[in-house]
């Protein structure tokens, strides 16, 4: 074994010795906080009578009795939402059903919930037919399909569950891809803000014939958090933040050659684009303006987290195998789960985090489990955590 061999597997040994420790800590916190709440014969936590949202929500929300979410197929007649969402902390949302069922099955692996081998993660957004969902503990994972319009009704829907749940302090995080510029394809970009194609750090609605416009900033503090999850020693990729461009269209918008249309010469594309590059934006994609703002405006904290699948400064072709695009795809998902891992094990609140979520488990909130259809042969098993090559 090489010399460089050897100390990156101390170093890698150290790490996961640190993080074992830190989990037994936590876990025996937990212990003797469970057994002192059955000491104190299991009194009841003080009940919480509304979510924490600090944004200037609809006031009409309270009179809608009941509230359809009708592109989640949900209303709050026929569904408990405080019983069945009031635990969510963390809503991840990325394009496609498939990278969020992966990412509710891998987060749950990593903040060590399990669920019976006969059963399955259900969609709770099916009966809508337009985006999916899977709750896993205090973790929503849902699909957002593409672009603004499109995020944008599926945050109006999420923050009202939120509202209607009393959810407290909720963290929402986009998990995606994009176009990098400059950069390195398999880079894992966070977003410090998002700007629109003329590079203005707002995200314009017309509303009732008049354009209003909502900030665009992301928080600082959760992109920095979200950056200390990457570990420089161990990850064989870059992680940095930067400004996102957002971009109404994959490819006029973004300064394609190869859309259906295109009346630009490349002169001018590469123009643009090392203009973007001279103004620090490092990726451009397709939904942060949107979930900036409507985040922004709920006062719910917010990142986006996405993995450049190119480097726009050379090509719009996206000709990356596949296996190589789903490894990809998997980064910004490490630095989530790491990130909820550590917020809910290792923060100062994380003993009363664990000890709600153990309650879960035997209370049933513990995630959108269902039955296996046609029992363990139909059962989706948890996809092991890979090594990267
Ligand atoms: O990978 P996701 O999250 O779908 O996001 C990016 O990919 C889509 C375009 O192919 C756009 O939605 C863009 O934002
Ligand atoms: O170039 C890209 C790649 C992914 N998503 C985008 O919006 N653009």
């Amino acid at each position: 074994m090489s010399k460089s061999n050897c100390n990156d597997c101390a170093c890698r040994l150290a790490s996961e010795v640190n993080q074992l420790k830190a989990v037994v800590k936590a876990q025996s916190k937990m212990l003797s906080k469970l057994v002192q709440h059955i000491k104190d014969g299991c009194k009841k936590d003080v009940e919480v009578k509304e979510s924490s949202l600090k944004g200037l929500l609809n006031p009409c929300l309270k009179c809608l009795k009941p509230d359809t979410l009708y592109h989640l197929g949900l209303d709050t007649e026929t569904t408990d939402f405080p019983k069945v969402f009031g635990d969510v902390r963390f809503v991840c949302m990325g394009g496609t059903k498939g990278r969020m069922e992966h990412f509710a099955y891998y987060v749950m692996q990593e903040i060590g919930l399990k669920i019976n081998a006969a059963t399955q993660l259900r969609d709770m957004a099916e009966a809508g037919n337009r985006f999916s969902m899977f709750k896993v503990g205090p973790v929503l994972c849902v699909s957002h399909g593409i672009g603004c319009p499109s995020i944008s009704i599926l945050l109006h829907e999420l923050i009202k569950i939120m509202y209607h749940a009393k959810c407290q302090d909720p963290v929402f995080i986009r998990l995606g891809t994009c176009g990098g510029i400059g950069v390195d394809p398999g880079t894992v970009i966070i977003s410090s803000e998002a700007v629109d194609g003329r590079l203005d750090s707002f995200h314009e609605i017309i509303v009732q014939g008049s354009g209003e416009k909502y900030d665009s900033q992301l928080d600082e503090n959760l992109a920095f958090d979200i950056k200390l999850c990457h570990d420089p020693c161990k990850d064989r990729y870059e992680a940095i933040i930067g400004k996102t461009l957002c971009a109404h269209d994959f490819y006029e918008g973004q300064s394609r050659l190869d859309g259906a249309f295109c009346e630009y010469t490349p002169e001018q594309k590469k123009a643009y684009l090392e203009q973007l590059r001279s103004q620090d934006i490092k990726n451009i994609e397709m939904e942060s303006l949107a979930f900036a703002a409507l985040t922004g405006r709920a006062g719910i904290r917010s990142a986006v987290v996405c993995v450049a699948i190119l480097n726009r400064l050379k090509g719009d072709q996206i000709q990356t195998p596949h296996e190589v695009l789903i490894k990809w795809e998997k980064r910004p998902q490490e630095l989530v789960a790491r990130y909820i891992r550590k917020v809910l094990y290792f923060s100062d609140e994380a003993s009363d985090e664990a000890e709600e979520m153990e309650e879960d488990e035997e209370g049933g909130r513990n995630g959108s489990v269902k039955v296996a259809q046609g029992g363990a042969g139909d059962t989706q098993k948890a996809p092991e955590p890979e090594e990267e090559a």
